[in-house]
């Protein structure tokens, strides 16, 4: 290997393992108010610093690193926001990601990584009700930010010469409903039912009125694995990043449901994180997987091969992955 090359691969092992700097920096600056703080005009590291109840030693240290990190500007010794710290990372934007950071719960999981491979076994599960109402209210605040785009664009292909038809909708583990909410907008024939645990079902509520679109909703209360959803009922069935944390056991009783509860010539639309055949690749989906193992007793990501083989027992034949834009692949199953 010549000098260059190896250069090249020690700052790639140095980057990665340093990742978890960067990461730390911009948690921190979410938790501690970093730039709700900086918009209401506080704009000196002394100023910052009186108004979060901080250190300037350690507040100057911070606001320095995020500029360096292209978060905030710096000319003078006065702090600005980028326009994208602005748009995504202020707690009053309606496009703020940051919920999910605001806790640290992600974070304790992974460093019980070790633990994690070695036992098979989570620190904690989320599975469970009550750590599920704990967490996912946040997680799905940060969700409805990162992928309402992407819903539009769902929604324009799963509408596509069905705008004017009534289509009944099941959005399973609707979160925020961001799956199903543009279905909704853009169709007032479109009539969903969102399933979700009761105490997470208050904040979707919160989500459907904010989309004006709650005339066309109804709501189911419940743990998925007991809900019954029917038989011959709906034209579409959402399932949005839920079979990672449900796990393969569990999802394929889940698809044998969806597959009783689907009319003929229904579909099911898939959202989720999905490696290549071989689990050679993408990165996300395959770190994804590890997420599951330190948060989740059966969570995993899984295949295109894998899910064709599961919808196909429960009687949704014609399944395929499709592009609905660069980076972002839905399965998508119908019922012949
Ligand atoms: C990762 S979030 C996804 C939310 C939404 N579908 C999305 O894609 O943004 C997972 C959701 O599943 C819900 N959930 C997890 N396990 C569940 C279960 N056993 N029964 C019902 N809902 C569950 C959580 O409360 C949470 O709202």
């Amino acid at each position: 290997m010549s000098q260059d090359a190896k250069e090249q691969q020690i700052q790639k092992i140095s980057h990665i393992f340093h990742a978890y700097t960067t990461s730390r920096t911009l948690m921190t600056a979410v938790q501690l108010d970093i730039f709700n703080s900086i918009s209401q005009g506080n704009s000196t590291v002394e100023q910052v610093a009186q108004n979060i109840h901080a250190t300037t030693r350690g507040v100057r240290m911070l606001l320095d690193a995020l500029v360096a990190l292209e978060f905030l500007k710096k000319k003078n010794q006065i702090y600005e926001l980028t326009p994208i710290t602005a748009t995504f990372l202020v707690k009053s934007s309606p496009d703020y990601v940051g919920a999910m950071f605001e806790i640290d719960d992600l974070w304790n999981t992974w460093s019980h990584l070790n633990q994690a491979i070695k036992t098979g076994q989570p620190p904690r599960a989320l599975e469970q009700e009550e750590k599920a109402t704990e967490f996912f209210p946040h997680l799905i605040k940060s969700l409805h930010a990162m992928s309402i785009g992407k819903s539009n664009l769902l929604a324009d292909k799963l509408l596509k010469g069905k705008a004017n038809i009534p289509l009944q909708v099941l959005d399973i583990a609707c979160g925020s409903a961001v799956w199903s909410i543009p279905l909704a907008e853009k169709s007032d024939k479109v009539i969903v039912t969102a399933q979700d645990f009761s105490q997470v079902l208050q904040s979707t509520k919160t989500f459907v009125e904010r989309h004006g679109v709650e005339k066309q909703y109804n709501y189911v209360a419940g743990d998925l694995k007991q809900v019954d959803y029917g038989e011959n009922k709906y034209d579409i069935v959402i399932l949005g990043n839920i079979v990672h944390s449900e796990g393969e056991k569990s999802s394929r009783v889940l698809f044998q449901k969806i597959g009783k509860a689907l009319k003929p010539h229904g579909r099911i639309a898939i959202i989720d994180m999905f490696p290549n055949n071989e689990r050679s690749g993408p990165p996300f989906p395959l770190l994804f997987a590890l997420n599951m193992l330190v948060n989740t007793t059966e969570g995993d990501t899984y295949t295109l091969e894998e899910y064709c083989q599961w919808l196909n027992e429960a009687n949704i034949t014609k399944v395929s992955m499709e592009e609905i834009a660069p980076e972002f692949s839905v399965i998508i199953g119908e019922v012949v």
